[in-house]
């Protein structure tokens, strides 16, 4: 097994209520240390509620942010923030919001030409021959690259802003919530696509999502975040029927089922803990009906309890779920 993305104890803190002169009033940890593997010609799903990092742990992993701590390595080769383009290379980024994602004041023809003249130098020539060959992989008609982007249905423009990642190039992409803005019914035509790309162009992706029924029918393995950390990591099928960490039960009960009311189990905290004012040991303790004494004291590491399976859990669950 080839490892195309190491992710080493990467970390964003970001500094809040920056006061013109003296330190900041505090210190937000959206990502603690997070160390991650991907496989090549993996998809691995990165699931968590709002707020729990996926969104800064994705945008450093394309460059857009620097990390405050960490190494993030692409075929063994570090990426260095030092070079914004090597970032575009290797690894490329799919929007949530695919119409806003995408520069109103282009052409399409325009957009996909960008990768490829800065990222590669192509003549034009081969930029045409390229991006032909790219538009007709995601099923969209060549007469579509003269239009603009408003001129296109959400899910259309999904697959220019696939097609745009795909220009560049890069073996690993990043979907962050690739389907969360489109129609049901155009959700699935989008996933099917991508997943007659990742085949095609020998892709790998990181599909971050906090819709777990998604993440569960196109990941391999799954990677479950809370409040910055990795507290779940194992085989899709693996983490969805056995989850090992309270939070990933918690988080498959809560997910919507047709029927079952949208509501956290009683009695429990159904929010993240403030940022600015983190508990002790482990992030999780106050939702979580099996903690202890030692819950408060010590923040719990990473272990493998079954194949494959590693949890960041004093108590972890054994049975079935
Ligand atoms: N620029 C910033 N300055 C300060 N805090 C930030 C900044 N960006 C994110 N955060 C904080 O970092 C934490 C993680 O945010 P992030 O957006 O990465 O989470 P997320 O899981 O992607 O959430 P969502 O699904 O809502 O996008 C949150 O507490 C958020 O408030």
């Amino acid at each position: 097994m080839t490892t195309a993305l190491a992710i080493t104890d990467l970390t964003k803190d970001f500094p809040v209520g920056k006061r013109l002169f003296g330190p900041p009033r505090g210190v937000v940890h959206a990502v603690r240390p997070v160390t991650l593997d991907v496989a090549e010609g993996e998809t691995l799903g990165i699931v968590g509620e709002s707020g729990c990092g996926k969104s800064t742990l994705a945008r450093m992993l394309v460059g857009l942010l620097p990390p405050t701590a960490g190494t993030i390595k692409i075929n063994g080769q570090p990426l260095d923030n030092a070079d914004p383009a090597l970032f575009g290379r290797k690894i490329q980024y799919v929007f949530q919001d695919p119409i806003s994602s995408l520069n109103p004041r282009k052409t399409i023809r325009q957009i996909m030409e960008a990768p490829l003249r800065h990222l590669h130098n192509m003549p034009a020539a081969d930029r045409a021959r390229r991006i032909n060959q790219i538009f007709a992989a995601v099923n969209l008609r060549e007469e579509f690259l003269d239009r603009y982007p408003h001129e296109f249905s959400g899910g259309q423009a999904q697959r220019i802003g696939i097609a745009r990642a795909l220009a560049a190039d890069a073996r690993i992409v990043i979907l962050d919530e690739p389907v969360s803005a489109l129609d049901v019914s155009v959700q699935a035509q989008v996933l099917n696509l991508l997943a007659d790309l990742k085949g095609q162009f020998g892709l790998t992706y990181l599909f971050i999502s906090h819709d777990l029924a998604v993440v569960e029918a196109v990941s391999d393995r799954v990677a479950v975040l809370y409040f910055g950390s990795v507290v779940e990591v194992g085989p899709a099928t693996a983490v969805f029927s056995q989850p090992r960490h309270p939070y990933t039960k918690l988080l498959a009960e809560s997910a919507p089922v047709v029927g079952r009311p949208l509501a956290a189990p009683e009695g429990r905290e159904t929010e993240l803990p403030d940022p600015l004012n983190p508990p002790t040991g482990c992030a999780f303790r106050e939702r979580c009906s099996k903690a202890s004494a030692i819950c408060a004291q010590i923040a719990p590491v990473m272990t493998e309890v079954a194949d494959g399976v590693s949890v960041a859990c004093h108590h972890p669950l054994t049975g079935p779920a």
